[in-house]
């Protein structure tokens, strides 16, 4: 099927590229010309393991486009994706500003009639209001239907989850729109779920929200169990053999960032507080959340009350491993305050670092590797899983920091390990290691 797909941030690049891998043309349309530019020469403009050398292939099977011209990029579709972002707005609801552009640039450059599926994360009813937004700009007669396709990829395992992804959801108030959705998954292999509009919207608030519910129980029982001398991640383990509760998110650390979790779960409140509904469960996994992301700050003054040009090694900044998104990263709120402290942070993160230029504070020293940043440091603090930071070998510590103290927000390391390296170990939810 020959389709457009509008917006080229991880879930359009990622869904446009996907999609011709299946045998559909695309061309992915964005008003980012430079982004544009670096597309047509196979270079993507997100870190997504896979992505580069599948959308290289496809460009050269002349089945994926780029453009920043919707004429050009809408000329012969029948079915238009939108994947433009929904970001947070100042009062905590989804900011529609570029949907809304989209829905005109769309029903200005019609010549024909169109299916629109939107695959950004919407509020309920914005699909009905992206049928009217786009009729009412439509100057020559043609007609829209609309249908909703909410996408559940995570960032650094997007292509993956693409392919294998538990179910794709699609909502739409007719069976023939359905049907057409449902036939560009066709080779996808994968459950359907066909659904209403406005339910197919609600599944993916309710889904992120309740996965991040997950995080913010465990974080919480966590906190206890440092209190208690029991240890989170035996009992994360003993609680996700219950198949009711599943072993996955369940793992304890410094809270969940990212593009996606923040911004949603706030919208869901702010959806609910529109119909007059209060949320206290989304409430307090949002609250528990913002205390978590700096939990290890809290960890590190009891430790070190004075901070001033104390070096701190800060491994990890990306909101988790793979990918160099740093929206919303738990390390931004840590940087920040131990620079606001008088500390001195040395930064390492595999491939975030350039990005987390424009959300660190100036100070920050970006070093090259997980020796440089730790050497001679007073103390380190882990931000990110990384595997390469996983599997940094633990003497190493004990050999370069000038004091052997790590504070891991991740869990990375196993405590019998780190307790014969000498190491004074200090992680979450977990008895602390070494302290003297
Ligand atoms: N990032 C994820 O992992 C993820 C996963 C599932 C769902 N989502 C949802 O998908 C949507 C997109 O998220 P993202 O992270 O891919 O977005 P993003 O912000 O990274 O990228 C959006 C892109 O849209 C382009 N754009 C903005 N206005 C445009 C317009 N009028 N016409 C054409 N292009 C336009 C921007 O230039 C940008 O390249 C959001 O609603 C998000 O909540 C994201
Ligand atoms: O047990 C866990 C699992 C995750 N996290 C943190 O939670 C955040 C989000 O992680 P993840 O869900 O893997 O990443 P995203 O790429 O943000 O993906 C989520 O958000 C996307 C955007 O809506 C959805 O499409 C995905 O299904 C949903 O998992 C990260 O900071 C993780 O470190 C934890 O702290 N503990």
């Amino acid at each position: 099927m020959k389709i457009s797909v509008i917006g080229t941030g991880y879930v359009g690049l990622v869904t446009g590229v996907c999609l011709t891998e299946v045998g559909h043309e695309v061309t992915c349309i964005d008003i980012d010309e430079k982004k544009v530019k670096s597309m047509r020469e196979g270079i993507s403009p997100i870190y997504e393991p896979g992505l580069d050398e599948m959308m290289k292939a496809n460009i050269e099977r002349q089945r994926l486009f780029f453009t920043s011209s919707y004429e050009e990029g809408m000329e012969g579709k029948e079915v238009v994706f939108i994947a433009v972002g929904t970001p947070q707005s100042k009062d905590g609801s989804a900011d529609l500003t570029y949907l809304n552009k989209a829905c005109k640039s769309i029903a200005q450059n019609m010549k024909r009639d169109l299916i629109v599926v939107t695959k950004s994360t919407v509020p309920v009813g914005t699909n009905e209001h992206v049928e009217q937004e786009i009729t009412k700009h439509i100057t020559n007669g043609f007609k829209v239907k609309v249908a909703s396709n909410p996408e559940f990829l995570r960032e650094g395992s997007a292509i993956y989850d693409t392919f294998n992804g538990d179910r794709i959801v699609i909502g739409a108030e007719e069976e023939a729109v359905l049907d057409k959705v449902r036939s560009i998954y066709e080779s996808f292999n994968l459950p359907i779920v066909s659904t209403d509009l406005r339910s197919a919207e609600m599944i993916k608030y309710a889904s992120n929200a309740f996965l991040a519910t997950k995080i913010s129980f465990i974080n919480e029982l966590g906190n206890l169990c440092e209190k208690l001398g029991a240890n989170i991640e035996n009992v994360s383990a003993g609680m996700g053999m219950d198949q009711r509760i599943g072993n996955k998110f369940l793992q304890a650390g410094v809270g969940y960032g990212g593009s996606c979790f923040p911004k949603d779960t706030n919208a869901l409140l702010s959806i609910g507080k529109s119909y007059g509904h209060d949320m206290p469960i989304i409430q307090s996994v949002i609250d528990t959340n913002e205390k978590q992301q700096r939990i290890i700050v809290d960890k590190i003054k009891e430790y070190s009350p004075d901070l001033l040009n104390k070096k701190v090694a800060v491994l990890g900044l990306a909101f988790k491993p793979n990918t160099d998104d740093m929206r919303d990263a738990p390390s931004i709120k840590v940087v920040r305050e131990l620079v606001d402290a008088g500390a001195e942070v040395h930064a390492y993160d595999p491939i975030a670092s350039e990005n987390a230029r424009i959300f660190l504070p100036g100070s920050t020293v970006y070093n090259s590797s997980v020796d440089e940043a730790i050497e001679d440091a007073d103390f380190a603090v882990i931000m990110t899983d990384w595997k390469e930071i996983k599997e940094y070998e633990l003497q190493k510590f004990t050999k370069l920091l000038k004091n052997p103290v790590l504070f891991d927000g991740r869990n990375c390391y196993n405590l019998q390990e780190v307790a014969q390296y000498g190491l004074s170990y200090y992680s979450i939810g977990r008895p602390t290691v070494g302290m003297n």
